[in-house]
């Protein structure tokens, strides 16, 4: 660990030490930031301790932790079977409180299954390409192969010039296609207008430079806003790496219970 980054760990333990957990609104994206990144979307590894960490963080929260995240809502609810907060999947398309559960209308269109079709097709015979297949959207991952990162990115942008109503994503590793307009900054400003949530302290982590607008939206309304691991950012706080972020949390809640 840097000198730098060790700084910035202590420089965000002081400024969480000072919110009480009970003012604050916590949204955590998942993969890079709660789990290492792995080779596959399902190769990731969920630490013994984040379960308990995120009923923890729920219960110190008042219920207003939530995970927001660019995988599909039941197959993030799957790695955490025990998480009954809420879930924003589909980088805001899909929402999950309870038993209730939102999508974009994009789930439903037509466009969506000729698109998966089609980039299940391109994929077909191409060693190494990953479809990744959602209600709301498909990602073309490319980590097993790099050399594909061009054309896989290329015909994906087809894709989005073909369909209006999607928008090509450009992910770790992958190239997406997700609902025109979607983003986690608008759902996190919209969950943060609802009553109970208006008022408290948003607090968001998040790894992709995709999560910039959610970090700078957070940012600007006087949240914390923590980038995790390298890369330009605009967030104020930095952590290292997941594990960091799970020691971080659960410093937080462990010493303002005291
Ligand atoms: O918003 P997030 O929770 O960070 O989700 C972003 C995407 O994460 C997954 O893909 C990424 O992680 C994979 C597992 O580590 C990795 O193999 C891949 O290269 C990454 O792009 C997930 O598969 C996507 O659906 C999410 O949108």
């Amino acid at each position: 660990m840097s000198n730098l980054i060790e700084g910035d760990e202590r420089d965000l333990n002081l400024a969480l030490g000072a919110l009480d957990p009970g003012e604050a609104a916590v949204f955590l994206d998942f993969d890079g930031t709660l789990v290492d990144l792995a080779e596959t979307p399902d190769g990731i590894v969920v630490g013994a301790d984040l379960p308990g960490l995120l009923t923890a963080l729920l219960d110190r929260t008042e219920r207003h932790a939530a995970l927001v995240s660019g995988r599909a809502v039941p197959h993030l609810a799957g790695f955490l079977p025990d998480f009954g907060g809420l879930l924003i999947g589909g980088h805001g398309a899909e929402q999950r409180e309870g038993d209730r559960l939102e999508r974009h209308p994009a789930a439903t269109g037509d466009a969506l299954g000729r698109v998966i079709e089609a980039t299940e097709a391109f994929a077909a015979g191409k060693a190494g390409l990953i479809v990744e297949r959602k209600p709301t959207g498909v990602v073309l991952h490319y980590r097993r192969a790099p050399e594909r990162a061009a054309e896989a990115t290329a015909f994906i942008e087809e894709q989005a010039a073909a369909y209006p109503e999607f928008e090509f994503h450009a992910a770790k590793m992958a190239a997406e296609l997700r609902p025109d307009g979607i983003g986690k900054a608008p759902a996190i400003a919209a969950r943060m207008d609802r009553e109970g949530w208006a008022g408290r302290t948003p607090v968001f982590l998040g790894d992709d430079a995709t999560d910039e607008p959610a970090l700078a939206w957070v940012a600007g309304q006087g949240g914390i806003a923590v980038k995790v691991g390298e890369g330009e950012t605009t967030a104020p706080y930095r952590l290292a790496d997941p594990s960091a972020v799970r020691r971080v949390l659960s410093a937080w809640i462990t010493i303002t219970e005291e």
